[in-house]
C-alpha cells in the first residue's frame, strides 16, 4: 500500500474537509457573482422623467426625457423617451380664443400619462417655454398673451406632473440651451471637448451660438452668455433674430414686394407658374412688418411664381441691413457677431427644409448646393406638385424660398464662406434626442449639469466588483494550497479500524 493511500485511510478528515472547503468556496464564488451581476444588471423602471413642452410659433412639441434614478446626481446620461406633436398651430395663434391653446395640448399630455410609469407622475417636473411666437404676441397685444398664458397653465395643472410653470424664453436663453442641448448629447461638455455651434431656425426668429476664438466679451455684452460645466469655462456668443425665422422672413419678403400696394407681383422665390391670391391684411398682420403696410392697397393680390435663384436672393438680401456696424464686425442689422468658427450643427427648420430638398449629405459644397436650390426653383409648379403629391401645397411651394432664404442668412448673413459652410451639419437628432432648446432648458432647471466636476472614485462599481471577486478567489486558492500543504500533520484518525 502507497504511503498517500495509507494516510488517506489514515486521516478520517482529509474528505470531509476537503468537501467543506470546497462547497464554501463554490458558495463564495456563486455568492460573489450574483452580487456583482444583481449591481450591474440594467436596472429597469428606475427611471426619473421630465417633460418639456416647446411652444414654438408654428407648432408646439412634448418632450419627455429619462434619466437612470439612482444616477439623479448629474452622472446619468439623459435621453428623449418620446416626442408629440401637438395638433395645430403654435398656442400664439389662440389669441382671439385662448382657452383653446390650453385644450389643444390635451392629447399629448395624455399620451404623456401613459408614457411616465404613474408612480413617477407626481415627482416628474413639467415645463413649458414659449418661443418666439408668444414673444411676438406679447409685443403687439400683453393681455392676450397672457390670457393663453392662463389658459396654458390650467390645462396643465390638471395633470397629475408636478408642474413648473410657463413663460417665454428670451432670444438669448433659446440659443444658449440649444447649445447645450448639442453639445451634451454630442459629450463634448463632460470631456471639456472643442464644442460644436448651434444654428437653429424657426418659423418667427433664428439663432446663431457658438465659442469663438480670441472673442473679447465686453465688446456686447448683450451677445455673451458665461458658463462654468463640468469644470470647464465657455464664453458663448449668442444672438437671437426676431423675426428672421422662415416663415417671418417669408412675409417680409412678400411685403418688401408689396410696399406700393400692387394688385399683382412676380415672385422670383417661388415656381414659374405659380399663382394664388393673397390678402393684404393677413400678409401685414404681424409685427414684423405691420408699420410697412402701404397706405393704398387693394384688398387682394395675385401672387404668382417666377423661380429665379439669384434675383430671389436679392429680395432676400434687402430683409438684412449691412450698412451700420458699430462693432468690430457684425453679421447684418448692427448686431456685432465675430467670424465663425469650427463647426456647427443646424436643426429645426434648417433640418426640415434640407432635408426635403435631399441636401443633408454633408459631403456637398456650398457651389453644389447652390445650384441644387437654384434648379429647384426654376422647375415650374406642376411638375413640382406631380413629384411631391403628398406633400401640403402651402408648405410644398414654400422650400424654394426657404432654400434660397438658408443659403442667403448662412452666407451672406452670417457670413459662412466655402470652407466653413462645409463644418455644418444639418441634423434633427443626436443619438435619439432632437436638437433643439428643450433639453438645455431642463438640464438646467433641474440643475443636472455641474459647474465643477464631481470627485470621482478612482474605479467604476463594476470595476471594484470584479477586482474584489479575482482578489477572494485568489485568497480562496491560497488558502486552499496552504491547508492542503499541511496534510501530513493533519491528526491521523479514521473512523475506519485503522490498519496498522
Ligand atoms: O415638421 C416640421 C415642423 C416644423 N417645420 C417648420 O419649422 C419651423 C419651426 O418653427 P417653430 O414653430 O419651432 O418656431 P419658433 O417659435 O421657434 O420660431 C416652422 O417654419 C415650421 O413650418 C417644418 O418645416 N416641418
Amino acid at each position: 500500500m502507497s504511503a498517500q493511500r495509507e494516510m488517506k485511510e489514515k486521516n478520517p478528515w482529509h474528505k470531509p474537509l476537503t468537501i467543506i472547503i470546497t462547497v464554501i468556496g463554490v458558495i463564495a464564488i456563486v455568492a460573489l457573482v450574483t452580487v456583482a451581476g444583481l449591481q450591474n444588471r440594467p436596472v429597469f423602471q428606475k427611471y426619473k422623467y421630465g417633460i418639456v413642452l416647446d411652444a414654438g410659433s408654428s407648432h408646439t412639441a412634448l418632450y419627455i426625457y429619462k434619466w437612470p434614478a439612482e444616477k439623479d446626481n448629474n452622472t446619468g446620461r439623459i435621453e428623449q423617451k418620446h416626442s408629440c406633436k401637438v395638433k395645430g398651430k403654435g398656442i400664439s395663434s389662440y389669441a382671439a380664443v385662448p382657452e383653446k391653446a390650453g385644450t389643444s395640448l390635451t392629447e399629448c399630455m395624455q399620451e404623456a400619462e401613459m408614457q411616465v410609469p404613474a408612480w413617477r407622475h407626481q415627482e416628474t417636473p413639467l415645463y413649458l417655454g414659449a418661443t418666439a411666437g408668444m414673444r411676438l404676441l406679447n409685443m403687439e397685444n400683453k393681455v392676450a398673451s397672457d390670457k393663453v398664458f392662463e389658459a396654458v397653465e390650467k390645462a396643465l395643472q390638471r395633470f397629475p406632473f408636478s408642474y413648473q410653470g410657463a413663460r417665454i424664453l428670451s432670444g438669448q436663453e433659446e440659443g444658449a440651451f440649444g447649445w447645450v442641448t448639442v453639445n451634451y448629447l454630442d459629450d463634448r461638455l463632460k470631456q471639456g471637448l472643442q464644442t460644436t455651434g448651434a444654428l437653429d431656425l424657426g418659423g418667427a426668429s433664428t439663432q446663431i451660438s457658438f465659442v469663438p476664438h480670441e472673442y473679447d466679451i465686453s465688446e456686447s455684452p448683450s451677445n455673451a452668455v458665461a458658463f462654468q460645466l463640468y469644470g470647464n469655462y465657455y464664453n458663448l456668443y449668442t444672438h437671437s433674430f426676431l423675426c428672421y425665422g422662415k416663415d417671418q422672413a417669408l412675409r417680409m419678403a412678400l411685403a418688401h414686394q408689396t410696399r406700393s400696394g400692387p394688385i399683382a407681383i412676380s415672385d422670383p422665390c417661388f415656381h414659374p407658374d405659380y399663382s394664388v391670391t393673397r390678402n393684404y391684411n393677413t400678409l401685414y398682420d404681424s409685427p414684423c412688418v405691420s408699420e410697412r403696410k402701404p397706405k393704398v392697397a387693394p384688398l387682394n393680390f395675385t401672387h404668382t411664381g417666377e423661380g429665379n435663384f439669384l434675383q430671389c436672393q436679392e429680395v432676400i438680401r434687402s430683409l438684412f441691413n449691412f450698412k451700420s456696424c458699430k462693432y468690430s464686425k457684425c453679421s447684418f442689422n448692427g448686431i456685432f457677431q465675430p467670424p465663425v468658427q469650427g463647426s456647427f450643427g443646424a436643426f429645426s427648420a434648417y433640418y426640415f427644409v434640407m432635408n426635403f430638398l435631399n441636401l443633408t449629405d454633408g459631403s456637398m459644397s456650398l457651389e453644389t448646393i447652390t445650384n441644387y436650390v437654384a434648379n429647384y426653383c426654376s422647375t415650374p409648379w406642376d411638375q413640382i406638385k406631380k413629384v411631391y403629391p403628398d406633400i401640403n401645397e402651402k408648405y410644398l411651394a414654400e422650400y424654394c424660398f426657404s432654400g434660397t432664404y438658408i443659403l442667403t442668412l448662412l452666407t451672406e448673413g452670417y457670413n459662412f464662406n466655402t470652407e466653413t459652410f462645409s463644418k455644418i451639419k444639418f441634423i434633427k437628432e443626436i443619438k435619439g434626442s432632437d436638437a433643439g432648446w428643450t433639453l438645455g432648458y431642463m438640464l438646467n432647471l433641474t440643475n443636472m449639469i455641474p459647474a465643477e466636476t464631481k470627485d470621482s472614485p478612482p474605479l467604476p462599481h463594476a470595476g471594484y466588483v470584479s477586482i474584489v471577486t479575482v482578489i477572494v478567489l485568489l485568497l480562496f486558492i491560497l488558502v486552499t494550497l496552504f491547508i492542503l500543504s499541511f496534510r501530513s500533520i493533519w491528526p491521523k484518525c479514521s473512523k475506519e479500524p485503522q490498519i496498522v
